[in-house]
């Protein structure tokens, strides 16, 4: 029995070590994205609709238009697949030909997608989908990875393939429940849905939360994923250039060069693969020193300069890193796939206020954005009984019109932590 209105939620995610490359070190953020599942009012009992306003898109179909017919609904949990169903995206085709806009057909295409494999025709009432993030959008952050994991957890719960989540956390070692399996092997059918050949990486750590070492192996061998316990406090500085890019763009063109010059670049990203272990074991260290730390500071500086090498730097990441680097504020790198969006600066000790005033006085200038996150947080959530004080924020109105992050994290994100249940 599905409560309406519930809300779903996942992290962000930041890559420390293995953009492009195999395995990849990421951690959740508390950035986060939410999903609110309402039922729509009478007169729009037959719709299926999309209130997605942080990319400036409004949609609705008829449920009877949904290909039902071609979801493989056997009994008990729908298998994800490798590769996505060539019938049911033929099907899906006809439903997003009046999106033009290459960030609204992602978005749609994923939503749809993820909608008729899950919920099948266990959707009783008109439904309205409202999302809204405090991650940016396109910056690297792993966005089209927590709307994907928001989407397949509310459409696992609505289509009965999960109970209402139990939380299965000790203070160490999160259990893998069935039900985080299930959403990750979901979500990275929304991904692909997105971005065309994710690692994968960026839907687990927005399923499990945490911090994990990623491996997808290529012979569709289940991914390795080694989750990272007690990760280290690192001090990092988190900057988002605002430069626009889509990450399918940056990763179809690394596949470009990689194919182009197979002997130059396959010993880059042996290199890659070589500093994503070598910091594994450095940040699982029994004591994080500053030796650990000062080893740390050159693999980010050898990492960012092998990711320049695969032309996915860009000159406001330049910039940034010419900025700290003045200052000497540590090594900085670009996180996520590149092409803008978003660097992190891992920070020496006790560099002086007036250091950090100098260094924001320069991002200003160049309209960056810094953020103050912490790292290894809880994956996906789903708020199904929510308190009589949220009820008033759990519309799509109300939703919609959240003016900032803060907003957000105040009326539903934060104050509602405690009765989140997480798997
Ligand atoms: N809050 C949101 N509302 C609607 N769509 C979203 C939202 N967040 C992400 N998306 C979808 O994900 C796409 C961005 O995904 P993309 O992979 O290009 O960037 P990213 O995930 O933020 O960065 P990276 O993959 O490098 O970590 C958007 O174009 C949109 O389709
Ligand atoms: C660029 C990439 O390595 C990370 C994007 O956040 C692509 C991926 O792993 O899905
Ligand atoms: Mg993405």
């Amino acid at each position: 029995m599905v409560n309406y209105p519930f809300l779903t939620s996942a992290p962000g995610k930041v890559i420390l070590f293995g953009e492009h490359s195999a395995p990849a070190i990421a951690a959740a953020l508390s950035l986060r994205t939410y999903l609110l599942v309402s039922k729509n009012k009478d007169d729009l009992e037959g719709y299926i609709r999309l209130e997605f306003p942080d990319i400036g898109l409004s949609h609705q179909w008829k449920k009877s238009e949904m290909p039902w017919d071609l979801s493989t609904h056997e009994q008990g949990r729908p298998p994800a697949s490798e590769e996505l169903n060539a019938e049911l995206v033929n099907g899906l085709t006809p439903m997003l030909t009046t999106i033009t806009s290459p960030l609204h057909y992602a978005a749609a295409y994923c939503f749809l997608y993820l909608f008729v494999s899950l919920c099948h025709g266990e959707v009783e009432h008109g439904l309205t989908f409202t999302v809204r993030s405090t991650l940016p959008i396109g910056a690297g952050l792993g966005s089209s990875a927590s709307i994907s994991v928001c989407l397949a957890s509310a459409f696992a719960y609505i289509g009965g393939h999960i109970k209402a989540a139990s939380l299965e956390r000790d203070s160490k070692i999160v259990k893998d429940s069935d039900e985080c399996l299930f959403i990750d092997a979901w979500s990275y059918m929304g991904e692909k849905c997105i971005h065309g050949n994710p690692s994968g990486i960026d839907n687990a750590v927005a399923t499990h939360g945490g911090a994990v070492m990623f491996q997808r192996m290529e012979n569709a061998v289940p991914s390795v994923r080694t989750s990272m316990r007690n990760l280290p406090s690192i001090n990092l500085l988190l900057t988002n250039t605002k430069t626009p890019r889509r990450t399918a763009d940056l990763v179809s063109n690394v596949a470009r060069i990689v194919n182009d010059f197979p002997k130059s670049t396959g010993c880059i990203l042996e290199s890659m693969e070589a500093i994503a272990r070598e910091a594994y074991n450095l940040m699982l260290r029994p004591f994080f020193d500053e030796d650990s730390k000062g080893r740390l500071m050159e693999l980010i500086r050898i990492n960012h300069g092998l990711l320049v090498s695969l032309g996915v730097s860009h000159p406001n990441l330049e910039r940034i890193k010419l900025y700290c680097d003045e200052l000497k504020m540590g090594e900085t790198k670009l996180t996520g796939a590149g092409g803008g969006g978003c660097a992190i600066t891992l920070l020496t000790d006790d560099i002086a206020a007036e250091t950090y005033e100098k260094l924001f006085a320069k991002f200003e200038q160049n309209g960056f954005e810094t953020f103050r996150t912490t790292l290894g947080g809880k994956g996906v959530g789903l708020l199904g009984n929510p308190a009589e004080a949220l009820l008033q924020y759990m519309t799509p109105e109300s939703f919609v019109n959240f003016n900032n992050t803060t907003e957000i994290e105040t009326s539903i994100g934060c104050t509602a932590v405690e009765s989140w249940k997480y798997w």
